[in-house]
């Protein structure tokens, strides 16, 4: 079995990307918890086997699985056996892969004949790297690049700093793509820090954030893992972190913080797509961000991006007890869902992140939270799973045009409640 593996993953790498062809996205609607429970227990039966794009949360929220072909008669037997009612989301996942592919390819030959950078294509860790060097050389007035360390395959992690002078401004921290396969999160990210520089000076909303407030963006968060999207396994969602006994690779970067680590909604079991590895901020890629964070000292509003699924959520995930400012939270989330759909009409939901998801422990926004960060939102950005994490890149900028009248008014919210 062993020797099968170890020629399978070879032929992998001699073959490049992983193949998904013929696998499929069931959409699974679960009437209640018994059946949500059933679903769960799929991770338990068919260990691997079962990849939950969006895992069971509520009866009313549909879960999406990526089922290999190999096992999708075994399934569908399992769901239909159990009156579970599904249907087809993606009915070959590598279809999608192969356009997708075939659009970045499109898109690098034009950037590279014009030498430009396009915001509406997706780019992989080099590109993303070296358009950081581009962007703060061309706006060295306002922006700065931070080393803030290295991640477990000691690639550099870096920060963006926008700010307009002083020494320590109360503070804004953005992050994307901590889960590496939502491209849709840095795609995002970067057309959001070409509209802070573009709108400086401009926007007076914004303007007047900077003129008080830094804000720092952490492009890219989960350098392993999003390398290894490109280079591998385009749905790998964990860091690559490997340790001695341990079969399986990587850690969930947002179950490994220390707020309520190991409670549930996290697994400990390496081979989980929700393992919150062996203690919190095991991962240097977590660490890195506690220790810059807590070293500052001084940030007051933290916003973590994840997709799909149209929310905007806000602590506790960890339980469904209400945060203190649980009222001033709901209503700043409804004016930025409000601002996001005046957009272009895309719909989202919002609330805590146990009562409207699922409940999560260890998670990024729950230790912001429990470190005084008041203002603490992590965003699923589209779609609601026509797509899923392969979403066009035709939908970047739009999804990055809505998303940033949400960010915006979380960070004016922050500006115009200074604690
Ligand atoms: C705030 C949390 C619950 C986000 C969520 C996850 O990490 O599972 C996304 C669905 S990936
Ligand atoms: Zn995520």
């Amino acid at each position: 079995r062993q020797m099968l593996l170890i020629f399978s993953f070879t032929l992998a790498v001699a073959l490049g990307q992983m193949n998904f062809t013929g696998d499929q996205v069931l959409r699974v609607l679960a009437r209640d918890e018994k059946q949500l429970s059933l679903l769960r227990d799929l991770e338990v039966l068919k260990p691997q086997k079962v990849d939950f794009w969006r895992g069971p949360a509520r009866p009313s929220l549909p879960v999406d699985m990526r089922v290999p072909f190999s096992e999708l008669k075994d399934i569908k037997a399992y769901l239909e056996s159990h009156g579970l009612a599904y249907s087809i989301m993606i009915k070959d996942i590598q279809v999608l892969l192969d356009e997708e592919r075939e659009a970045m390819a499109k898109s690098r030959r034009l950037e590279r004949s014009t030498s430009s950078f396009s915001y509406s294509a997706y780019h992989n860790l080099e590109e993303i790297y070296s358009w950081i060097d581009n962007f703060v050389m061309e706006h060295s007035d306002i922006v700065s690049k931070i080393h803030i360390g290295n991640s477990f395959e000691n690639r550099t992690i870096l920060v963006l700093k926008f700010s307009t002078g002083g020494s320590r401004h109360p503070a804004i921290w953005i992050d994307t793509g901590i889960h590496s396969r939502e491209w849709i999160t840095h795609a995002t990210g970067i057309w959001t820090a070409n509209q802070i520089v573009s709108d400086y000076g401009k926007d007076p909303i914004l303007t007047d954030i900077l003129k008080a407030m830094d804000i720092f963006i952490e492009l890219v968060t989960n350098p392993d893992g999003f390398a290894f999207t490109h280079s591998m396994n385009r749905l790998w969602r964990k860091n690559k972190s490997i340790r001695p006994g341990t079969f399986c690779i990587g850690v969930d970067l947002n179950r490994n913080w220390k707020s309520g680590f190991g409670g549930n909604g996290s697994n400990s079991n390496p081979c989980s797509e929700t393992y919150h590895g062996p203690f919190p901020q095991s991962e240097p890629e977590v660490a890195a961000i506690v220790n810059f964070i807590t070293a500052h000292g001084n940030f007051k509003a933290l916003i973590s991006i994840h997709s799909y699924s149209q929310m905007l959520m806000y602590p506790y995930g960890r339980s469904l007890e209400p945060v203190s400012n649980q009222r001033e939270l709901y209503n700043l989330a409804k004016d930025a869902v409000k601002a996001l759909y005046e957009v272009h009409g895309t719909e989202y939901i919002f609330g805590s992140i146990s009562t409207t998801l699922y409940v999560a422990s260890g998670i990024t926004v729950d230790w912001a939270y429990d470190s005084g960060i008041k203002y603490a939102f992590s965003f699923e950005l589209r779609d609601t799973g026509h797509y899923g994490f392969l979403l066009p890149a035709t939908q970047i900028i739009p999804t990055a045009q809505e998303t940033w009248m949400a960010i915006r008014t979380i960070m004016e919210h922050t500006l115009t409640h200074a604690y």
